[in-house]
């Protein structure tokens, strides 16, 4: 078909929202968090029936509020959003429209489900090529249709056709004319929606799943199934061609690798798609701030899934946003997040137009579009002279016009300046965590290569630890490549921050109406204080989540100890812990007790609610300890256990105090965060520990480990508060060093150096000193990392020795 596009009318629209909730499921029980009134808002409660302390005394909710195009709660079908939201879009594509349509959510949210659906409640594939060849078939006119449909995967940034057996990998490619291409993609011809379906269901079945902690049949790969409807005019007069384009897509869930509890590949697969996810959440912020603005900078090209979106996010198409969320309590932090971009994209406009093309167009045709073009170009360059003319007339209210949209420009500027600053951050965290994990795997496979090739030179264990290390060293290797394009981003998006820093500046010095500006300069300073709030309101959030998870593993740990009711009570009292809720809770959980599969011998106990909470006792001091152990440790003498209060939010192993007679069985694995020690032979935990130096220090890796409390960013800017309190400064002990030897640096050391040092370039505001004053002394000139000594490391051997009423207050122990 002849690529001429018809000068035909551009029709702005903004992108729609739909949110469905899913129902609870068995397996999740408990509260229901999510309402929906009037179809359009959505509510989430504050997951917390009881406040803790820090809530109460800030008086602050954690309850949301949204609207949106359409809200969908937990009782409604499939049929009932897409007859809603999407059936009229659809239409449109029968005549020369392109439509997206795509779901997005955290892993086990129901995207899969609203997409593709079930047999009783078929999903919005299977509904919008109902439409379609329902449409086609109820048309009078004597057009001839013809629909064609594809179906690919992005895996792990590689594209797969679903439609071939044993596709190879795929790329991408950028066409002038019809776009983003993917040369060598089968495109079947399709005559009915039940030959679509039986594709799709082929498609579906080659579909890489895997089951992960959080839903047992997880869509590791996004899917894409585009259908194209050509329809031609038999009129003898017109030669007439239309095209219309219809892209549905099932994204990958939104989790972070980490919180999947994956490993191996799983990780590698998390990654990736936390990659894509992570560049589409970045387009959409961009795109949102595009429509405020009118320009700005959209990574598009930052993965293969925002290149394959491009059309569908901002260009010729009509696209809807199905934010699936789930309204269990445990989803909380997901739910708000995928609602906040859902939010941002509501903001997002596209531009659509009929796809019309001609067979055989003439030259003639061809001349009279390029003059009509032509006529349309001196008219606007007429009523551009005439507009500059009427402006010259006016000068001093042009140029207070000029400089208020000149300033207001600058000042929004700034915020998108700030906004993208925290996005790559994030982005860059996640992607440094996922290698502090993958570096410690690969310090523990090389150890279990040692070991084994002491039993069997070349065996087949020894193959297969060597290939997983390969895996391990390219996953390092991608990620390493993607930080250093995520440090370029930040180093340009600073520059950029420099840039209009002295802008602002130089207008404050040069500007006759210099209260006006100062007035303007400050109240955008102020936004941006409020933004960097907001943060750290988030992060706050995140501690706060983080403390109820140890406090729940802590739980896990106390009930696998096999103590009673007395002797926990009688234990804690020691302490001067005292234990709320326990008839509640914790002999609903002392009952609820039951093997676990994955720990052998001995017993663990499977949370099913939430566990009582510790408090404080009257004259317990601040600081307490807490650290994590290995699942496989848990069922047996716990260890140290060192927590820090709240307020300082930072949590690291310090000391682990195994038993004498403790002994790790065979062939144990012991991290859930993918890092496993293969193949432990016989060994006593003291040996393990003290040999394995990486493995204590993953006990401080805790985002990653399962048992501990993630150091979140909200921990590194404690950590950043910390290190300038003095008083917390008498707790820095340069005998850390000691204690630390290479290995630990590393792992130890560059847990706690990046993230101390990601929360300093964080939080450093544009226009404060805070930053400033830390960056002097405490970070490293590129990556902003703190030196060794400034980090808050407890030598191990002080803890005990510790009274318990003194500030440094002796931990509670937990044995
Ligand atoms: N509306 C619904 N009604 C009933 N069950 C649902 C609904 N939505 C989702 N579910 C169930 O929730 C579980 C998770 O759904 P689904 O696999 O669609 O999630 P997903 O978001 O695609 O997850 P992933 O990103 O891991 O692939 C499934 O068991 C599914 O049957």
């Amino acid at each position: 078909m002849p690529s001429i596009r018809a000068p035909a009318a551009r029709k702005a629209t903004t992108l729609s929202v739909a949110v469905k909730c899913r129902p609870l499921t068995d397996r999740e029980g408990g509260r229901d968090i999510v309402r929906v009134n009037n179809d359009k808002e959505v509510v989430i409660l504050d997951p917390d029936l009881s406040k803790d302390y820090l809530d109460r005394i800030q008086n602050r909710s954690k309850e949301r509020r949204y609207a949106f195009d359409y809200a969908f709660g937990p009782k409604s079908t499939n049929l009932g959003v897409y007859e809603k939201s999407i059936q009229s879009t659809i239409a449109g594509v029968i005549q020369g429209l392109n439509a997206t349509v795509f779901a997005y959510g955290s892993t086990g949210s129901g995207k899969t489900y609203t997409m593709v659906g079930t047999k009783n409640d078929p999903g919005l594939m299977v509904l919008s090529l109902n439409t379609i060849f329902n449409r086609i078939k109820n048309d009078k006119s004597s057009d001839v249709f013809q629909v064609t449909c594809s179906y690919l995967e992005v895996y792990n940034e590689v594209i797969y056709d679903l439609l071939e057996k044993s596709s190879g990998h795929l790329e991408l490619r950028e066409d002038p004319e019809q776009g983003i291409v993917v040369p060598g993609l089968r495109c079947i011809k399709v005559n009915s929606a039940d030959k679509i379906l039986e594709l799709l269901n082929l498609g579906n079945s080659r579909r890489k799943t895997e089951s992960t902690e959080v839903n047992e049949t997880s869509s590791r790969s996004h899917a894409v199934l585009e259908i194209t409807v050509t329809r031609k005019q038999r009129d003898k007069y017109s030669n007439q061609v239309i095209r219309g384009k219809l892209a549905l897509v099932d994204l990958a869930g939104s989790e972070r690798a980490c919180e999947t509890n994956s490993g191996g590949q799983k990780l590698r697969d998390g990654a990736n798609i936390n990659r894509s996810l992570l560049a589409l959440a970045n387009c959409i912020n961009a795109l949102g701030k595009q429509q405020k603005k009118g320009l700005a900078y959209v990574p598009y090209r930052n993965s293969k899934l925002t290149r394959i979106l491009k059309d569908g996010l901002s260009g010729n198409s009509q696209t809807i946003m199905i934010a699936t969320i789930s309204p269990a309590v445990s989803q909380y932090h997901h739910t708000v997040n995928t609602l906040k971009y859902a939010d941002r994209a509501k903001e997002i406009k596209t531009h659509i137009q009929k796809n019309i093309g001609t067979i055989n167009t003439h030259v003639s045709d061809y001349q009279r579009m390029i003059d009509s073009l032509q006529i349309e170009v001196s008219q606007l360059r007429k009523e551009l002279a005439d507009k500059e003319t009427q402006l010259i007339a006016k000068p001093s209210e042009k140029a207070s016009d000029d400089e208020l949209s000149w300033l207001d420009t600058l000042s929004h500027e700034t915020s998108e300046n700030v906004q993208e600053r925290i996005n790559l951050q994030k982005a860059l965290f996640e992607i440094e965590e996922m290698n502090i994990s993958n570096h410690n795997e690969l310090q523990n496979l090389d150890d279990a290569i040692a070991k084994q090739q002491a039993v069997e030179k070349d065996g087949a264990v020894v193959r297969a630890l060597r290939a997983r290390r390969q895996v391990i060293l390219d996953n390092i290797r991608d990620n390493d490549e993607l930080s250093n394009n995520y440090l370029k981003e930040i180093e340009a998006n600073e520059k950029r921050r420099c840039e209009l820093q002295a802008m602002i500046d130089e207008a404050i010095s040069n500007n006759g109406n210099k209260t006006y500006l100062r007035v303007l300069s400050q109240y955008r300073l102020l936004g941006i204080a409020n933004t960097e709030l907001q943060l750290e309101i988030a992060m706050r959030d995140q501690i706060i989540h983080n403390q109820r998870e140890t406090q729940k593993n802590l739980w896990s740990l106390l009930l696998s100890l096999g103590l009673d009711e007395k002797q926990i009570t009688d234990l804690a009292l020691k302490q001067g812990i005292t234990i709320e809720d326990w008839t509640m809770t914790a002999q609903i959980q002392l009952s609820d007790r039951r093997q676990s599969p994955n720990t052998g011998s001995g017993t663990y106990t499977t949370l099913s609610s939430s566990p009582p909470t510790f408090q404080l006792g009257a004259n317990v001091p601040l600081e307490q300890y807490f650290c994590s152990v290995p699942s496989s440790l848990r069922n047996r003498r716990p260890p140290l256990i060192h927590c820090r209060d709240e307020d300082h939010s930072s949590y690291y192993l310090h000391d682990y105090s195994p038993s004498e007679n403790m002994t790790l069985s065979e062939g144990e694995s012991c991290f859930k965060d993918g890092t496993s020690l293969h193949e432990v032979p016989n060994r006593h935990p003291l040996e393990f520990c003290s040999s394995y130096a990486p493995t204590r220090n993953q006990f401080s890796s805790c985002s990653e480990s399962g048992m501990s409390v993630t150091p979140s960013l909200v921990d590194l800017r404690q950590q950043q508060m910390d290190v300038q309190s003095s008083s917390i400064r008498q707790q820095i002990r340069p005998s850390c060093h000691a204690e630390i030897s290479n290995t630990d640096y590393f792992h130890h050391g560059t847990t706690m150096v990046h993230r101390v040092s990601r929360q300093g370039r964080f939080h450093s505001s544009p226009f404060t000193q805070n930053f400033a004053s830390l960056n002097s002394n405490h970070l490293h000139p590129k990556l902003g990392q703190f030196n060794l000594q400034d980090m808050q490391v407890l030598p191990s051997c002080d803890t005990t020795s510790l009274s318990s009423n003194s500030r440094e207050a002796r931990p509670p122990r937990f044995s």
